[in-house]
């Protein structure tokens, strides 16, 4: 490897195998000084793979790292972060049952003696309120207490923290399928500036426009080879998708029929005694929730889920549902168990044979859903952490569409998944709703709200606007967003 002054880092003929899955089949790729690189691929192309090789915590299983020009033989997470290389995971790495000033102090060892805490404190503050200038987030917060936003936030900013080690390289995966659109804006301006004054980015999205108008150069991935690689400028997005393989991913007409009004409602304050108007669900309706991202969204779906199961003072469901989580970490997958096994959690009664669970009915289930849903698994039986991310999302919704489920919510359900993938996931949402179930979908990717019949906004745990599918705009939703609601 010949050293070059403006390199930050560079891999030459890197392959990594989990087993006899090639996640990648030998890359040769490199980031310069002042550059933010888009990498963008299918789910289960490699993406995180790379990521995790140069930020020190996968070895690969052959081909070299060189950092500043030079080769890094023994490279690993300490040698990564001496030199200056971070990594915002998709899978977030906070530790739950720490505040946000601890978790800043694991990252900085630096920081001890009499008054680390509140150093580590201000440290972090300072940094959320360069990148998220209306945070909100206290330093002495428990993780845990805070939304899958606010904790994308956390760990954001927590890569862009500076004590002794140098800063050269960012790497941030996926950095903004938790935030909303407002809040994604903010840290993509942020990314710019920091690419203007010399730092380096790598950006892993599946939001196309994110990588198009944010990145200087784009990489594309398929099957654990680069198929693509050129000034963003260069790509558009139909190249791109292109690139990716994916040749039915053209956008479709999001316009939906608006259906008549069934027999299922599902009638739900958005918090109780507010003087809200109630929201209703009828069968075959696709409703949306909107608004910036932890406005008391995913605490209404949940108050859904859970009246469902125990009625609930002001809130009325009357038929089975369904959740597919948007913390998958958290809340949507049993890490222990296969992937039929998670998918099949929600239809136990329609796999048994006599009283028993069949495992042969559930290996069915979820084959049928592989297939149906491009889970790219070699075997429904294997544990589903060896799935990518995306992919594990893909099992949440078999999981949820495989059910018998009457009404399924959704929360922020398409973190992860690509573009073909998502396309898919739209028309089965179509399919399933003209036979007749409901759907009721918070979603911080604006363009998704058009696929929605009607779309109630939230702000500060109430409804704020109910805009129908003919009057639904991105501007009048951003701009409910951040309106206070008028006196009923
Ligand atoms: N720990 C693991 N054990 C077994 N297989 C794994 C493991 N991690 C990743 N893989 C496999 O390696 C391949 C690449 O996965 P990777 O997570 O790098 O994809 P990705 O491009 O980041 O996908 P996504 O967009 O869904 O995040 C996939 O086939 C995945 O199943």
């Amino acid at each position: 490897m010949s050293p070059d002054a403006g390199e930050v880092v560079r891999c030459e003929a890197v392959a990594m195998s989990f087993g006899n899955v090639r996640a990648l089949a030998g890359i040769d790729f490199h980031v310069d000084a002042g550059e933010c690189v888009g990498l963008v691929g299918h789910n289960g192309a490699g993406k995180s793979t790379l990521m995790h090789i140069l930020a020190g915590t996968l070895p690969p299983t052959c081909g070299g790292i060189a950092v500043g020009g030079t080769a890094q033989p023994a490279y690993g997470v300490a040698a990564a972060h001496r030199l200056g290389i971070r990594c915002v995971f998709q899978e977030l790495s906070l530790c739950p049952n720490l505040t946000v000033a601890e978790n800043a102090r694991v990252f900085h060892r630096t920081l001890r003696g009499f008054g680390w805490r509140r150093r580590a404190g201000a440290l972090i503050l300072k940094q959320l309120d360069t990148i998220f200038p209306d945070h909100k987030i206290q330093p002495g917060a428990t993780v845990s207490d805070l939304s899958i936003g606010r904790r994308q936030m956390v760990e954001v900013a927590r890569a862009f923290t500076v004590t002794d080690a140098p800063l050269r390289l960012v790497i941030l995966d996926e950095p903004t399928s938790s935030l909303d659109a407002h809040t994604a804006g903010q840290l993509l301006s942020f990314v710019r500036r920091f690419v203007a004054g010399g730092g380096s980015c790598i950006l892993i999205s599946h939001l196309l426009n994110e990588i198009l108008h944010h990145c200087d150069r784009v990489v594309v991935l398929r099957d654990g080879r680069i198929v693509a690689a050129d000034q963003a400028r260069a790509f558009t997005r139909d190249r791109l998708v292109a690139a990716m393989g994916a040749e039915a991913a053209t956008a479709r007409p999001t316009r939906v029929k608006v259906r008549q009004a069934g027999e299922i409602r599902v009638l739900a304050r958005a918090e109780k005694n507010d003087g809200a108007k109630p929201v209703t669900a009828r069968a075959g309706e696709i409703i949306g929730l909107a608004g910036l991202a932890g406005h008391g969204q995913t605490k209404f779906l949940l108050d859904v889920f859970a009246a469902s199961e125990h009625p609930a003072d002001g809130l009325k469901v009357t038929a089975p549902v369904a959740l597919v989580a948007g913390d998958r970490q958290s809340d949507g997958v049993f890490p222990f168990w296969s992937i039929a096994e998670n998918i099949g959690i929600r239809s136990l009664n329609r796999l048994k044979r006599g009283i028993f669970l069949s495992p042969e009915m559930e290996a069915e289930h979820a084959e049928s859903w592989r297939r149906r849903i491009g889970i790219r698994a070699q075997d429904v039986h294997a544990n589903i952490l060896w799935l990518s991310g995306g992919n594990q999302q893909k099992v949440l919704f078999a999981r949820a569409l495989g059910s018998d489920a009457a009404i399924v919510l959704m929360d922020d359900p398409m973190r992860g998944v690509d573009v073909a993938t998502k396309l898919e996931v739209y028309d089965m949402i179509h399919a399933e709703a003209a036979k007749g179930r409901t759907f009721i979908w918070y979603t911080t990717e604006l363009e998704e709200l058009g696929h929605c019949d009607h779309v109630y906004v939230f702000r500060n745990g109430r409804i704020v606007a109910d805009l129908h599918h003919d009057e639904l705009s991105e501007e009048k939703v951003i701009q409910s967003s951040f309106q206070e609601q008028r006196p009923a």
